[in-house]
């Protein structure tokens, strides 16, 4: 089993590049289903779940070469149209092949995703929204089983804003006879970023990136060349470290823009954050002030952020309030800190982080995605070494992030135990 290996207490400083987005890439790879010619992208970050999305793919008949973090994928020999539970379990984001699927074969069975250790993340509102758009629809052994004709156009207002739920009815409808408006839909930069490559295909999409989309259908996609935007999140986890650890680090090749919730809370913990077009310098020479918070869709504070906050949080002067709106079990983070000595309430969705002067290193465990995140950057502020278990969850959505961090003068390394 792998872990990382982190001696505290040096402050990060440098340089550090941004990696493409996992939540653009996953959405824009399950697109390349929705046409006969070749998709060819750029900046598709290497990851875990970037594999994941490739091997289900292949699995389906679609042909996929990569060189680097270019991709080109073609879907002109796609025969199979079902996504089989063993690769859907590892990964979520399976579900983005069903509506892509169902809009140009008129058919798909799809394993249904379950739960995760952050959440129930139930699926009713793509499979309502698809109904919506004329699919028939059954669940089925543990598989979402879908049937139809072309898709009709119609109008789809989702109970909640959901990000992939927006993303996979979005790609039904881009297919469909007619117009379908898609209201209280996502805004997320990802959810925008599909759009554009959708567009790059051909479909008719407006209103990308407000709560409503229009999306003329049309007979067919084609062959388009897109480049996936800039992983906001992993920016925002090396903004955290540089705070934490009182570093001084520019993030290059993102966008600030679509940052701006997490850019002002960095600035209430007392660091100087400059920004230019496609970077941000986050410089912080002593220890942070306590900010409180709340997550929520975009343009709000993202909840895949909150654990790196909690981190940076945990060490600062006074008391956070952190309440998770989107997720019910997203504080897995909290007894890991603990055993690094952090002093933190759970009070419903309310997490109460009263800040200690230092933390200390300790052997904890990664129990999702941005948790592991979080316990980095607890561990490089920390005094002493720290071990980080089960980092398989970071591999899903951090592209080499501790050679980033050792490039920063982070003490970080990857161990076979
Ligand atoms: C709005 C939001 O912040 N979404 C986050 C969510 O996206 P993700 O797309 O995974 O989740 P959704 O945006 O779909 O879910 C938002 C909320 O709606 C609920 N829901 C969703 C779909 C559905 O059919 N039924 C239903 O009840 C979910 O349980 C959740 O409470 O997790 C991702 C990974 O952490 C984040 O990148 C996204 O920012
Ligand atoms: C939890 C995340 O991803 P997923 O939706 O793929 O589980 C995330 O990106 O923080």
């Amino acid at each position: 089993m792998q872990k990382l290996r982190i001696t505290g207490g040096r402050r990060l400083v440098g340089e550090v590049r941004t990696s493409g987005a996992k939540n653009a890439a996953l959405p824009i790879l399950a697109a390349s289903i929705l046409t006969a010619e070749d998709l060819v992208l750029h900046n598709v970050p290497d990851l875990a779940d970037v594999r994941t999305m490739l091997k289900l793919l292949e699995g389906m008949g679609v042909s996929v070469k990569r060189s680097g973090n270019d991709v080109t994928l073609n879907a002109g020999a796609l025969t199979e149209t079902v996504a089989p539970y063993e690769l859907v379990k590892t990964m979520r984001a399976s579900i983005l092949t069903l509506c892509p699927l169902v809009a140009r074969f008129g058919s798909a069975s799809v394993s249904l995703p379950g739960g995760c250790a952050i959440g129930a993340r139930p699926v009713d509102q793509h499979i309502k929204g698809l109904r919506k758009l004329g699919a028939e629809v059954e669940i089925e052994h543990g598989y979402v089983n879908a049937k139809s004709g072309r898709l009709k156009g119609a109008r789809i207002v989702t109970d909640m804003v959901t990000v992939t739920g927006t993303e996979n009815l979005m790609m039904a409808a881009v297919l469909a006879e007619g117009t379908t408006v898609l209201e209280n839909a996502a805004r997320e930069p990802e959810v925008v970023d599909l759009a554009v490559c959708l567009n790059a295909m051909g479909a008719k999409i407006s209103g990308a990136g407000t709560p409503t989309m229009v999306i003329e259908g049309v007979e067919r996609l084609h062959g388009a060349e897109h480049a996936v935007i800039a992983d906001r999140i992993e920016a925002g986890s090396f903004m955290c470290a540089a705070v934490a650890t009182q570093g001084d680090v520019l993030v290059t090749h993102c966008v600030p823009s679509d940052m701006e919730a997490v850019i002002v809370k960095l600035r209430e913990t007392g660091a100087t954050v400059e920004t230019g077009a496609d970077w941000v310098r986050v410089k912080m020479d002593k220890r942070p002030a306590a900010v409180s918070l709340r997550t929520a869709p975009h343009p709000a504070f993202p909840t895949d952020m909150q654990a790196q906050f909690m981190a940076v949080n945990a060490l600062a002067e006074g008391t956070a309030h952190i309440t998770e709106t989107i997720f019910e079990n997203r504080f897995m983070h909290v007894p890991e800190l603990a055993r690094m000595g952090a002093k933190i309430e759970i009070e419903g969705h309310t997490a109460i982080v009263h800040g200690v002067p230092s933390l200390s290193g300790a052997d904890v465990m990664a129990t999702d995605l941005r948790a592991s995140a979080s316990l980095v950057i607890a561990a490089l502020a920390a005094n002493g070494t720290s071990t980080v278990d089960r980092i398989y969850h970071l591999d899903r959505g951090y592209e080499a992030m501790e050679a980033k961090l050792r490039a920063l003068g982070g003490d970080i390394v990857r161990i076979n135990e």
